[in-house]
């Protein structure tokens, strides 16, 4: 069945809430009157109504009574708080799905009714462009059904993988948490062409387009980076000896900690008790 049809209403419109929003109506999925939100933040949610005409709501239970597809979009340390009040009213018949970075589907599944699927995704900002990059994995009640439902949502909004769920902290360590990495990337690289003299604006589109560029190049033609990579070093030429001065600075262990921290910080944010 197509997701289309469906009615979907976010508990939280933070970042990410408005980020799949604008992905999900840019990508055709849903039409703006079928998309309703509740936050306790009485700025954001005149915001989202003012930037897509969505409903809106300070009721959470307003969401969970007129959406199919509902996503919890609050941040980890109070998704216990609002299931433990809405949670009870949600329907076997609805999906919920949770984009809480390190909450297990365990944990949501105690908070509702037996029965209610819930499927876990890990998704990222560029969603909003329709370049996100989302991992989904499902609970116990959740069926093929549901898991393409979200594979298929999610994928509308950029790329989809289904992983199992113990893999879910390394995929909010690596994709979840990259588009920061990948913009402190682009500064740095903007900062040191304006450093060897190019102008701010021109640096800046130079290195953003260089990294869409690269990026695109592994996906189109599934080649090994490191093969992509001597496709551009020619002998005793200038990428070479850059990439020197990037093992000097420790490029490869900068990346390897960062997303090994933010691991082990997903891990954390989900206590013991909610996994
Ligand atoms: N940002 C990202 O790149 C990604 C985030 N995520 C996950 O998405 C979730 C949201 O993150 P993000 O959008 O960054 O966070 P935000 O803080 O931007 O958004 C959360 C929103 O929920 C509101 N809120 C707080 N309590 C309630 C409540 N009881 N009922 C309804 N709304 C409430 C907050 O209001 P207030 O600020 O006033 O408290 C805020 O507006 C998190 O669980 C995070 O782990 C997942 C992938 C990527
Ligand atoms: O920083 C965070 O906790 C969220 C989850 C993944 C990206 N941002």
């Amino acid at each position: 069945m197509s997701q289309k049809n469906y009615n979907i209403g976010f508990i939280g419109g933070g970042a990410m809430a408005e980020a799949l929003m604008a992905g999900f109506i840019k990508a055709g999925l849903v039409t703006p009157e079928k998309l309703i939100v509740s936050d306790v933040n009485e700025h954001r949610i005149n915001h989202l109504q003012e930037k897509f005409e969505i409903q809106i709501t300070h009721d959470n239970t307003a969401v969970v009574e007129g959406a199919d597809i509902i996503v919890l979009a609050v941040k980890p340390f109070v998704l216990g708080n609002v299931l433990e009040n809405v949670g009870g009213k949600i329907r076997q018949e609805q999906i919920v799905i949770s984009i809480a970075a390190g909450i297990s589907t365990l944990y949501i599944e105690k908070l509702l009714m037996d029965g209610v699927p819930v499927v876990r995704v890990m998704p990222n900002t560029p969603a909003l462009v329709g370049e996100g990059a989302t991992a989904v994995c499902c609970g116990k009640w959740a069926g093929e059904k549901h898991r393409e439902l979200a594979l298929e949502l999610f994928g509308a909004v950029g790329r989809a993988v289904p992983v199992s769920e113990n893999l879910m902290d390394a995929v909010t360590g690596l994709s979840g948490s990259g588009p920061a990495y990948m913009y402190v990337i682009a500064e740095a690289l903007s900062d040191a062409g304006v450093r060897m003299g190019l102008p701010r604006d021109k640096a800046q589109t130079l290195a953003a387009q260089t990294m869409l560029g690269a990026a695109k190049m592994i996906l189109e033609t599934n080649r090994h980076p490191g093969m992509l990579k001597d496709m551009v070093t020619t002998p005793a030429g200038t990428a070479i000896e850059g990439l020197l001065a990037l093992e000097e600075g420790g490029l490869r262990i900068a990346l390897g900690r960062a997303v090994e921290r933010a691991c082990q910080r997903s891990r954390q944010l989900s206590g013991q008790d909610k996994r």
